[in-house]
């Protein structure tokens, strides 16, 4: 048994799940105060955890859960740079890279603050570069395309950022992102753009990674099929880092590279230079808006009391809803479009943060760490997959993201897509009783055999909870606000379950397989040492392969 289920709290509502099962959240509100409670304004984020089940007194003990695991001591050592990343032994440091208060922070005895310092100076001059026409492509003329080439935490982000920030876009520089080895991505990135105007940013932290290695080479043999010479590659390619051996050896300068550090986590690393792209797409500025957005967050986590304090309110909902009451997935559905890839990039923020299965010491934990993120824009998802979330039989919490002024207002579209925002809330909540639909069947004029007939298909139970979460607008501050909000979320259930949230061991069996198999498909040998079902797809593959002459 992990130590964590034998504290008093954990038990305490280990007592209370049968009564939050069987209490419909519509009846908490008999409390008139409820929603004043449960909402709070943060950085331009209203946020309601109202409709959850969870009342006055499980609430108060899961607050009581948190701080009897420390939560507040262990806060503060991320926050210092102490080595929480255990099974790495590194400290975890993002905070760090936006910390606009500019106070020292420390790791291993050292102030990290004044190289942080140092390389947003380089990115901020290499910006102000390229985008004002002083940074050229070989031939001489003015840069007008950035392609991202990275992957995971050196993809999502960016990525993410730039398309939910368009609208401050000046359309100086053009966007473009690869990240797949699918040899379709870049082959479709690269057919539009003109290789003497376009600027590679290779993101990789470990500068080892697969994919990215094989993008990035790519990239470099279509920019030398052009007439340039070998000298192109240092006008038209940077790198970002934390490998500065193996950028070397790819080819590109030191002078030409940013750098990041071994304490700052893929998942987490927008902060770094591998914010370059955002930068470069929406102007210095705009990115050091984004990073005093999540640095106005990271003080609201630091200084207020755990009571109101809007990333503990996220992390003990997920907390509830999942350990306690079985509720394993959660949907995010964002009412805002430029939010298209939010889901996507929580997706691997949470689940690579806690999808683990042993406590700190490497125990197994006897109850369930991470919720399956999924999710995608919530008006499209209407007519996708809502009926399961109404009335499927496993219920799914979501997050429900939108804003009070539209990104890009056109006339009579806001409010009726804040009126879908509003009625899912209110219908996976109330639901629809039988009574009410018949009384609705009636008015209707149906013959009462057909009414009693879909009754049943047309109740919904509803009863599903659902966290809102409504952005004044959405603003390089406010989305930097909101990212920084998910980051604690996450480092909190991480530190309640007692798990090490920031390594990613999981990922690396099936990445030293494919290193295996590459040579088996590439040759055409398949080594009988695989799994029969391996074997044989693999097998299969080759033949077939050999049967179309595809054999490269
Ligand atoms: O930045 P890189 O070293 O290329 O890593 C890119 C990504 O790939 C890895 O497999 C990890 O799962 C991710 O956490 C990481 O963000």
């Amino acid at each position: 048994m992990s130590a964590v289920t034998q504290l008093p709290a954990w038990q305490a509502l280990q007592q209370r799940i049968e009564t939050a099962l069987e209490t419909p959240i519509l009846s908490l509100f008999d409390d008139p105060e409820r929603f004043d409670k449960y909402s709070l304004k943060v950085q331009n984020i209203l946020l309601d955890i109202s409709k959850n089940p969870i009342d006055d007194d499980t609430f108060q003990q899961l607050l009581e859960l948190a701080r009897q695991c420390d939560l507040e001591k262990r806060r503060d050592a991320m926050f210092n740079g102490e080595h929480i990343n255990v099974t790495e032994d590194r400290a975890v440091l993002h905070t760090a890279l936006r910390n606009r208060g500019h106070s020292p922070v420390y790791v291993d005895g050292e102030d990290v603050m004044p190289i942080i310092e140092h390389e947003l100076k380089r990115m901020r001059v290499f910006v102000n570069a390229v985008r004002k026409g002083r940074w050229r492509g070989h031939s001489g003329k003015r840069i007008t395309d950035v392609v991202n080439i990275g992957i995971g935490g050196s993809d999502l982000g960016p990525r993410m950022v730039t398309q939910a920030l368009k609208p401050y876009a000046d359309d100086q520089i053009n966007i473009h992102f690869v990240s797949n080895v699918d040899g379709m991505e870049i082959a479709n990135v690269l057919k539009g753009l003109n290789p003497e105007r376009v600027l590679f940013v290779v993101a990789s932290k470990t500068f080892t990674t697969s994919e990215t290695m094989t993008n990035a080479q790519t990239a470099r043999n279509w920019l030398m099929a052009s007439s340039f010479d070998s000298r192109a590659v240092a006008q038209h390619f940077v790198a970002v880092s934390s490998n500065a051996v193996a950028v070397k050896a790819f080819g590109i300068k030191l002078e030409n590279t940013f750098q990041m550090w071994d304490w700052v986590g893929g998942r987490f690393s927008l902060w770094s230079a591998i914010g370059l792209p955002i930068a470069l797409y929406l102007g210095f500025k705009q990115f050091e808006e984004l990073l005093q957005g999540a640095h106005d967050m990271d003080l609201h986590f630091r200084n207020e009391p755990l009571e109101r304090n809007a990333p503990m309110w996220l992390a003990l909902t997920t907390l509830w809803n999942s350990t306690f009451l079985g509720r394993h997935s959660q949907a995010i559905l964002p009412y805002d479009w430029p939010l298209k890839k939010f889901s996507a990039y929580l997706q691997q923020a949470e689940m690579e943060s806690n999808g683990k299965s042993v406590d700190r010491n490497g125990d197994i934990v006897p109850y369930t760490t991470g919720s399956i993120i999924w999710g995608q824009l919530g008006i499209d998802g209407q007519h996708a997959f809502y009926q399961y979330l109404h009335q499927g039989n496993t219920i799914v919490p979501a997050d429900f993201i939108g804003s009070v002024e539209s990104s890009t207002p056109v006339a009579g579209h806001h409010e009726k897509l804040m009126a879908n925002f509003f009625a899912q809330t209110e219908a996976l909540m109330c639901g629809i009783n039988a009574d009410d639909v018949r009384r609705d069947l009636t008015a209707k004029g149906m013959s009462s055999a057909n009414i009693e007939r879909l009754i049943p298909h047309k109740i919904h139970q509803g009863n599903r909870p659902t966290n809102s979460l409504i952005l004044d607008h959405l603003s390089p501050r406010t989305l930097g606000a909101l990212i920084a909000l998910y980051e604690h979320k996450i480092f909190i259930l991480g530190t309640i379950w007692d798990i090490c949230s920031f390594d990613q061991w999981g990922v690396e069996l099936g990445k030293t397989l494919a290193q295996n198999i590459l040579p088996e498909l590439q040759s055409g040998d398949v080594r009988d040492d695989h799994d029969d079902s391996t074997r044989n797809l693999m097998q299969y593959f080759v033949d077939q392969r050999k049967s179309i002459g595809n054999m490269e």
